[in-house]
């Protein structure tokens, strides 16, 4: 039996903590605040500020993990590679925990050092330099905090005039002590997809039928697998899958981002060292694993026979209408009627306006038709709490 010490709580480490808890693992989940949806699942818990280095410290003396498993972004990454020299486990590594929390090092990375294709891109500390890069990529452009995610602090400017706010919102934005923007050339893409990528300690990396997905303000409003795309604008994407997943090191599953624009070309746009957000159309019985039982097969080392597409799937949030701290009053019993239908209420104890929640997932035959799916699963969310899952969250 292996000690998980899992850092972050939400949706995604909730589905993982159930993957090892059938397989008789011990948990013990972190995040900054009580009763986070995966510590209802866990052995233990511990609440505290993983951005303080040294509370992260005391945490991990206190429980001596064989492994640790990042959820989340908002950690102190580089106190993860002192305990990666001190035998334990860092999921998928240290280095990838470390570089994709921070834009700059990724991008840098997957664009300067890989010559991944990428948006044309600039950083700016001040205002002065993000004016200057702005002129230089023209517009519209899209701006962001070197560290967020979920969209937190993101904008699209088109013009002159709001720059300002643009910026202003980016370095409020910002997590960390880290305050710096990137500012991007937008992508005019035709869609985009996840490629959800599994690296393994003892055997190649494989590669899950792509999930398509729309945001709204930078955020995952809905998902569905397959994604279908053109043989060869999939080989570019696993190829480009491989090389930045093999630089960053490490076994566990692993979101790589992709843009397709309307010429065929695949962009490469960004990665999570952990379970997508857009992945949880697996738990929709798309494949025969989900991205959590992959990524726990992956984390401890156990062969994975084969990913296979067993049905098509859709996903769509269930977002909250109100700021709460009651349980909110789910509506199970109008979704629940429609076959093939599945909910998830994450259990978080707070709600707050436009709050993800749950997810409705809607499946059918692997060759079924994925608009229809896609329609019945937003559909559907809408009935759970009585909103939209594209809902303006501002
Ligand atoms: N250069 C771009 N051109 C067009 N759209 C973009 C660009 N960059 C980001 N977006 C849009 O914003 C979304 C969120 O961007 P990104 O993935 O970089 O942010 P994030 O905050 O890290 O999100 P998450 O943590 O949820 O993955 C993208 O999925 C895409 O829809
Ligand atoms: N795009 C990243 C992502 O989806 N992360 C997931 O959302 C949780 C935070 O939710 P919250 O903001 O509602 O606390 C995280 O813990 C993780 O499970
Ligand atoms: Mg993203």
């Amino acid at each position: 039996m292996k000690r998980i010490l899992l850092l972050g709580s939400g949706e995604l480490g909730k589905e993982f903590v159930i993957a090892a808890k059938r397989a008789g693992q011990y948990v013990i989940a972190c995040d900054r605040y009580n009763d986070a949806p995966a510590m209802q699942v866990a052995d233990e818990r511990e609440v505290f500020n993983m951005l303080d280095g040294d509370a992260l410290e005391a945490v991990v003396n206190k429980h001596r993990p064989d492994i640790i498993v990042p959820e989340i972004e908002a950690i102190r990454t580089e106190r993860l590679f002192d305990f990666e020299k001190q035998g334990v486990q860092v999921v998928p590594s240290a280095r990838a925990v470390n570089y994709t929390m921070n834009r700059r090092a990724i991008r840098d990375l997957a664009s300067r050092e890989l010559g991944l294709r990428t948006a044309k891109y600039f950083y700016a500390k001040t205002y002065e330099e993000f004016k200057t890069a702005a002129d230089e990529i023209g517009f519209p452009c899209v701006v962001k905090p070197l560290m967020s995610s979920s969209g937190h602090g993101q904008s699209y400017v088109h013009n002159d005039g709001e720059l300002e706010k643009a910026f202003r919102d980016a370095m409020e934005g910002s997590r960390g002590d880290v305050k710096e923007v990137i500012i991007e050339e937008f992508i005019d893409f035709e869609s985009e997809f996840t490629l959800l990528t599994v690296t393994q300690k003892n055997g190649p990396t494989l590669f899950c039928p792509p999930i398509g997905h729309v945001q709204k303000g930078g955020d995952y409003r809905e998902s569905w697998q397959p994604y279908k795309i053109s043989d060869d604008a999939l080989k570019q994407a696993q190829r480009m899958a491989d090389e930045v997943t093999r630089a960053l090191t490490g076994a566990g599953i692993w979101g790589v981002e992709f843009f397709l624009t309307k010429q065929g070309e695949v962009i490469f746009s960004e990665l999570s060292p952990r379970p997508h957000d857009t992945g949880m159309v697996t738990l929709g019985h798309t494949t025969n694993l989900s991205e959590f039982e992959l990524h726990f097969r992956a984390v401890m080392g156990l062969p994975i026979a084969g990913i296979h597409l067993e049905h098509a799937g859709a996903s769509a949030v269930v977002l909250s209408p109100v700021e709460s701290d009651k349980p909110l009053d789910y509506n199970f019993a109008d979704a629940l009627k429609e076959d093939r239908t599945r909910i998830r209420v994450f259990g978080k104890p707070e709600a707050h306006f436009g709050r993800r929640m749950g997810v409705t997932l809607c499946y059918g035959e692997p060759d079924a038709d994925i608009d229809a799916l896609r329609d019945k699963a937003k559909r559907l969310a809408k009935t759970v709490l009585g909103t939209d899952p594209y809902m303006d969250k501002d």
